[in-house]
């Protein structure tokens, strides 16, 4: 029987996969396809672009399935969707690899490949080895899930992303995560609104942490904004980057709910 959160039942399951890809892809044949890589496409800065641009800078997130909501999107074309996000104005693409969201590797190579934006690999990084994985994918940024990771591994882990030039996505849920987040060198901070406990999304989250975060760091208000008045209300609460999934995921067409909620949130 399977105890604790969403979060330790994936990464459970997380720590096996990487066990399997070890045995499967030595780390030396990563470590050179990591090398092959054009150089990182540079995601915190691409954020500030859109940020000093339109006043927002979005994270569009690519996500077939969650654990919360199930089939997201039934009809699913990574490259498609990337193109419709890159034309609305996203800065940024996030692409989930993981299967518990019945993304995949492949997923991240077709949505990068099809457009010019910076793009996260938006999964469980619970082994260095994933780090090296993700460059050797092409990925621009990796999330670093504090609540997954002790102290160690998230220096550690950063330090290897900033080496390939990356940019690390540091993720937060409260004010104890957030405390250790800022230990940290990257300038991203993740405030995710989802309560994987309880599995609800609350933008209070988002309220309450705001104020803590100095002004050095930027934060990224993650998951729950559904609508124009959600991100107002982020606004307000001092966020201008944003991660946003479902509500667009969930949209046929996801160009035009892209371009709404963008053109909503400064109206
Ligand atoms: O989305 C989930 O159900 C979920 C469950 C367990 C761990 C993480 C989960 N989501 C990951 C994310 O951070 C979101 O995909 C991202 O912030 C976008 O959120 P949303 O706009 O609510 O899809």
């Amino acid at each position: 029987m399977s105890t604790g959160t969403i979060l330790d039942r994936i990464c459970d399951d997380k720590r096996k996969e990487v066990a399997l890809h070890k045995s499967q892809r030595p780390i030396q044949e990563l470590l050179r396809r990591a090398k092959d890589q054009a150089p990182p496409r540079g995601f915190a800065a691409a954020l500030d672009r859109k940020v000093a641009e339109i006043g927002i800078g979005l994270i569009a997130e690519i996500k077939k399935a969650s654990p919360s909501a199930g089939l997201i999107r039934p009809t699913f074309e990574p490259g498609q969707l990337a193109r419709a996000y890159a034309r609305a104005g996203a800065a940024c693409l996030s692409v989930l690899t993981n299967k518990f969201f019945q993304g995949t590797d492949a997923h991240l190579g077709e949505a990068r490949s099809a457009v010019e934006l910076p793009v996260i690999r938006k999964d469980f990084v619970v082994d260095p080895y994933q780090i090296v994985e993700s460059r050797a994918l092409g990925a621009d940024c990796v999330l670093l899930i504090v609540a997954a990771l002790s102290d160690d591994e998230l220096a550690n882990m950063e330090d290897i992303a900033l080496g390939y030039g990356m940019d690390v996505l540091v993720e937060v849920h409260d004010e104890a995560e957030l405390e250790r987040a800022l230990k940290l060198k990257s300038p991203l901070i993740g405030v995710n609104n989802r309560n994987l406990k309880i599995m609800k999304t609350d933008l209070g989250t988002t309220e309450r942490l705001a104020p803590l975060i100095p002004a050095d760091r930027q934060l990224v208000c993650e998951s729950g904004i559904d609508s124009p008045s959600d991100i107002k209300r982020m606004i307000a609460a001092g966020a201008k980057r944003f991660l946003i999934g479902e509500s667009l995921m969930k949209r046929p067409d996801v160009e035009m709910a892209t371009k709404i909620l963008l053109a909503g949130a400064k109206g």
